[in-house]
């Protein structure tokens, strides 16, 4: 698992650049893909088992045709940490595999 230290501004800008499309708003990374609604239920069912897997959580919200993913470390203060770029690869990948469309700004 990865570590739940809070990152400093340059290790959150590398962590940035390795996670292309993620983007920081305030104490978080977030990113949105396009995504039918029942096809976004399966996709946060298969998030739900490798956060419980990880021990790390996003916040999700799901609408019509889109879903969001907003990822912060509440244990050090909603601070960003290595756990939430972890967490946000896994998301990439989970979400090519249910076909959801990254809504890239
Ligand atoms: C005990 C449990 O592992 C912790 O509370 C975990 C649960 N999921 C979590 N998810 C996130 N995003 N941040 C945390 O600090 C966190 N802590």
């Amino acid at each position: 698992m990865s570590d739940k230290v809070p990152l400093g501004e340059e290790e959150i800008e590398v962590a940035l650049r390795e996670a292309p499309g993620w983007n920081r708003v305030g104490k978080e990374i977030t990113r949105t893909y396009s995504i039918r609604y029942h096809g976004g239920i399966a996709m946060i069912v298969h998030v739900a088992d490798i956060e419980r897997l990880i021990g790390h959580h996003a916040d999700i919200d799901l609408r019509w045709g889109s879903i969001r993913f907003g990822i912060t470390t509440h244990d050090v203060g909603h601070k960003l940490t290595g756990a939430d770029f972890d967490l946000a690869r896994r998301i990439d990948a989970i979400a090519a595999a249910h076909g959801a469309t990254p809504v890239d700004n």
